[in-house]
This record gives C-alpha cells, structure tokens and sequence, in this order.
C-alpha cells in the first residue's frame, strides 16, 4: 500500500474543489495531477484544486510570507494554473478555520494576485477583499450560435469578458467556449459571464469559465459582472462617490459584491467543507500518466 495523501471537498456556491493540505509544498502536483484529481469519473471530482501550502514553502508565494501565512496555490480543473479565484479564496479560509490553522474573524491569504485580506463571519458567510477590477480598453464581442454580443473586458486579477443578453438560455449549452474577438484582446483565455437582469442592482449570470467549463459559480465573475454593472447602470463608484453594491445570482447560489470609490471590491458568499479523506499516491501517479 503506497502513501496516503488527505484530501477535502469544498465549495462555494457550487465552485467545488479538491482541497489538498500540503504545507511544506512537498507534493508535485503536475497539471495531469491535477485534472486527474479533478475527474468527476475517475478522480474525486472538482472545478479546480486549491493546494494549500506555506506561503514560505512555495517560490511564487515566499515574498508574501510576512503578510500571510498561507498561500492558496489555485489550479483549474484542466490542470491550468489561474491568477486568482473568489470562490476558492472564500473555501481556502474555510478549510483554514476546519483545520484549526486560524479561528474565525479576519486574515490574509497569498495567492497569485497578491494578498487578499478575508473575514470568516459568525453567520457563516465569507467576505473577502478582492482588490480593483482593470477595465482594459477596446471592443470585445461574444458569440453563440447567431447571436453576438458586445462584451466588457474586465480583469480581476484573472481575464473576464461579460456580456448582458435578454436570456440566459442565448448563452446555449456552453459545452464549449464561446467564440470571442478580438482574439488578441485575451492572448492567455478568458472567462466569459452572460448576464441579465433581476431588478435594481440585482443581475444574475452564468459563466463558462477558462480551464474549466460552464461552473455553477464564478467569484472573480460575479465581481466582474458587478464591476460592468456599475458601468452601465451609471453607478461607477469612482463617478458617484458612494459605495456600488450588486446582488449576483449564479446557478449555485447568491453573492454580494460591493464596490467602494476607492476601487476596492468585496465579495460575500457561503463556503463550505462538505468531506474529507484520503486518496493512494499511487493512483494519482498512475492517474497522471
Ligand atoms: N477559471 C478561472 C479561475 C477560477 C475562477 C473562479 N472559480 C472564481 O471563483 O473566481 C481562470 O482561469 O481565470
């Protein structure tokens, strides 16, 4: 019997991941690693993986070390490594608090886009502080089947285009990414949200997400979407001088995003461990031939 390396399953509104706790960064979590852990039929199953890791222990992460002690290494379910994920960031400080590393309240978390500050709510709700959105200039447009759409290129750390449709079901079966131009506009792949709306402030999306498929969340998506939002709406914060903030609805549950004047943008949502176990490093070897 080889080694036997522990696992979790989290999620945030349904961005399932495999969590895997490997503080002195020993593991080589190749990309066929990864998408092999991330098979729903032969694997555990998830749209990404969030290998835990010292910030300290992992070259990418060790110039954060003294702002955070630890370091949300992100992966995509295909095995592609990705700038930044909410939803991730929201399950990593879950699993952090289930492990007894933190208690609740607030802490910082390294990723790939920098140090994000995170607050484990009483409720059980989880706020992270996701930084300013980008807004590269330039027309984008999306396509489905006929139908075409200008789209909003906004950067969240990770490449995102949103566009707003009459009906969520133009955006098709998203069993593939949807064609987008310019090409040069996302030279490393995007993340495409189709939006509508629900009332005031209060839109709802779906998203087919780079390196992974259509997901039932998206959590730099919904910020995104928000961010457009404001634009549209004509409640830019940087404009208006007061706070934006939008009710997103994915497939998998609600969010909250707030925009402040100063750019900052915070996101609220659930995050939950829903198991824990252990997998043989053999198979994930053999998985990953
Ligand atoms: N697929 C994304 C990363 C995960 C983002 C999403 N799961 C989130 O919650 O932000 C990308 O390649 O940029």
């Amino acid at each position: 019997m080889s080694t036997r390396i522990a696992f979790l399953k989290g999620h945030g509104t349904e961005n399932d991941f495999v969590i895997v706790p490997d503080p002195e960064n020993a593991l080589d979590l190749t990309p066929a690693a990864v998408a092999a852990l991330c098979d729903r039929r032969a694997g555990i199953g998830g749209d990404g993986v969030l290998h835990v890791v010292r910030s300290a222990a992992h070259p990418e992460a060790a110039g954060m070390a003294s702002r955070a002690e630890w370091f949300m290494d992100y992966r995509n379910g295909d095995g592609s490594v990705a700038e930044m994920c909410g939803n991730g960031v929201r399950v990593f400080a879950r699993y952090l608090q289930h492990a007894g590393h933190v208690d609740g309240g607030d802490l910082a978390i390294a990723t790939r886009a920098g140090v994000k500050t995170v607050h484990i709510a009483k409720d059980g709700d989880v706020t992270v502080g996701m930084g300013s959105a980008r807004l590269p200039e330039g027309a984008v447009t999306v396509s489905v089947g006929e139908r075409s759409w200008p789209a909003r290129n906004v950067n969240m750390g990770n490449p995102h285009a949103v566009a707003f449709v009459d009906d969520l079901a133009h955006a098709g079966d998203l069993l593939a990414q949807p064609p987008f131009s310019p090409a040069a506009a996302y030279p490393d792949g995007v993340n495409i949200e189709f939006v509508v709306d629900r009332g005031p402030r209060h839109v709802a999306l779906r998203v087919h997400e780079r390196g992974a498929g259509e997901t039932r969340s998206c959590g730099t998506g919904a910020c995104a979407v928000a961010v457009a939002a404001a634009r549209r709406d004509g409640t830019d914060p940087a404009v208006t001088g007061a706070p934006a903030t939008y009710t997103v609805d994915v497939p998998g549950g609600r969010l909250v995003i707030t925009e402040r004047p100063d750019g900052e943008i915070e996101m609220t949502g659930p995050a939950v461990i829903v198991a824990e176990g252990e997998f043989e490093a053999d198979w994930l070897e053999n998985a990953a031939r």
